[in-house]
């Protein structure tokens, strides 16, 4: 269920009307939809219903405390990859025992931080790692509960800068040295083994590489209990992606997904963790932007947004596609036209779509991209000196700003003068 959609012609975000949003914040601003939050959220916890579960979102892809306390307020757990993480959805109210802390250079103060301030796991990914956190979790006179990331070496068919779970991937141990790492791990007095993490990469577009990665999970758990661990605890990992082209088929639902998980690993009886980030905001977010100016090319015609590739990285990073619509539909039987939409930031790649068909666009129109809640704002900069845009939340009639646009003023006292100048 969509929660972006046109009554009479202009576009809603729930019960508010996009426009009117738009003149009150200003634009280039996010804009997220409690509502769909709340059904992806939901459909997740669903699609595992039957099994001792937690949903952990990774956080990572859209951190506003608005955005955390709205899905902790459902039950959810977290996902957090540092420090800072950490402590925003500690500032949001989630519980220690409901957050998780993967990532590959997790430092000694982020170990300290998470064992003092309450924790549910963390997923350790190498043995100087594990040697570290035993180190850390002694001298705090705590146990610090663990699970290793295995490496499957899965081949999760998606772009090679979101594939995680191939060998030539920094992330995990290879599963081929399992035995020897928990081996090591159950050495170690200041950890406890709980169980086994898998993450094999983001916007997977199909349940084959997931399905191969939790068969070999399944092995690996009944190895290691028969070498003597207890295996409680599965953390599969996030990755189920979202059709950002409406034309492209759809990838698998939740509710499939949970089936294949089940299937896959219901026999275990372990309590199953799952970390999406993606499908749970992706969806849930839009950017509005202002048309600045329509200026012709020598063989094109370049739409000028105020929206730049600092607010929204994805298609300069990954020649990522989002669907970007007008705010107010054309009227029936009016002329398109073809764009290459670019932001004024003073980089070619400062693109967001070439070619591209839409309705005839003028300075001042509004349009949104789509499918912008998920790394969007939390990967955004203030290159060229670009404020941060605003992010704001709308729950049925009401809206609310979540972070507000810094001023200049703002952003230049944050530096610092040297004594000397
Ligand atoms: C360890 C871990 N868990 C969860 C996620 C969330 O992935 P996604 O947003 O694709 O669901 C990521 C990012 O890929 C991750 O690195
Ligand atoms: N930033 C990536 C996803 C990375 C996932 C990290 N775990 C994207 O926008 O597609």
């Amino acid at each position: 269920m969509d929660h972006f959609l046109y009554r009479d012609g202009t576009l809603f975000a729930e019960d508010v009307p996009v426009a009117e949003i738009a003149a009150t914040v200003g634009t280039p601003f996010y804009l997220y939809s409690t509502a769909t939050f709340e059904r992806h959220f939901r459909l997740f916890d669903e699609a595992l219903e039957g099994m001792d579960h937690l949903v952990c979102y990774a956080m990572k892809a859209a951190s506003n405390q608005a955005i955390l306390k709205t899905l902790g307020d459902l039950g959810a757990g977290m996902d957090v990859v540092s420090g800072g993480e950490y402590a925003r959805a500690r500032a949001a109210g989630i519980p220690g025992d409901r957050i998780v802390f993967s990532g590959v250079g997790k430092t000694r103060d982020e170990m300290r931080m998470a064992l003092t301030g309450g924790i549910r796991q963390f997923n350790v990914e190498s043995e100087p790692e594990m040697e570290a956190l035993n180190a850390v979790a002694l001298e705090l006179g705590v146990i610090a509960p663990i699970t290793v990331r295995v490496n499957p070496d899965v081949d999760a068919k998606t772009h090679a800068k979101i594939a995680t779970g191939k060998s030539e991937n920094k992330f995990g141990i290879p599963i081929s040295r399992a035995r020897d790492v928990y081996a090591h791990a159950a050495s170690l007095t200041g950890l406890k083994v709980i169980g086994i993490d898998v993450h094999i990469g983001s916007q997977l577009t199909d349940l084959e590489p997931f399905r191969l990665a939790y068969q070999k999970v399944a092995e690996l758990t009944e190895a290691l209990r028969s070498d003597g661990h207890t295996i409680t605890r599965l953390d599969l990992g996030g990755g189920l992606g979202i059709p950002y082209e409406r034309s492209n088929t759809a990838p698998p639902l939740p509710v499939e997904y949970g089936a294949m998980v089940k299937e896959t690993l219901g026999h275990l009886g372990c309590e199953i963790e799952i970390e999406p980030g993606r499908l749970v905001a992706g969806n849930a977010g839009i950017l509005v932007s202002e048309v600045i100016y329509v200026k012709q090319g020598e063989d094109r015609e370049f739409l000028i947004i105020d929206g730049a590739m600092n607010d929204l990285i994805r298609p300069a990073m990954y020649e990522a596609y989002h669907d970007i619509i007008p705010v107010v539909e054309p009227a029936p039987g009016l002329e398109g036209a073809t764009y290459d939409i670019v932001g004024p930031v003073c980089e070619s790649g400062d693109t967001f779509a070439k070619g591209r068909d839409m309705p005839t666009l003028a300075a001042g129109d509004l349009i949104a991209f789509r499918s912008a809640g998920a790394y969007g704002a939390v990967m955004s900069s203030e290159y060229n000196t670009r404020p941060l845009i605003p992010e704001v939340l709308v729950k049925g009639d009401q809206f609310a700003v979540i972070r507000p646009r810094p001023t200049y003023e703002e952003i230049i006292n944050r530096d610092t003068l040297p004594a000397w100048l």
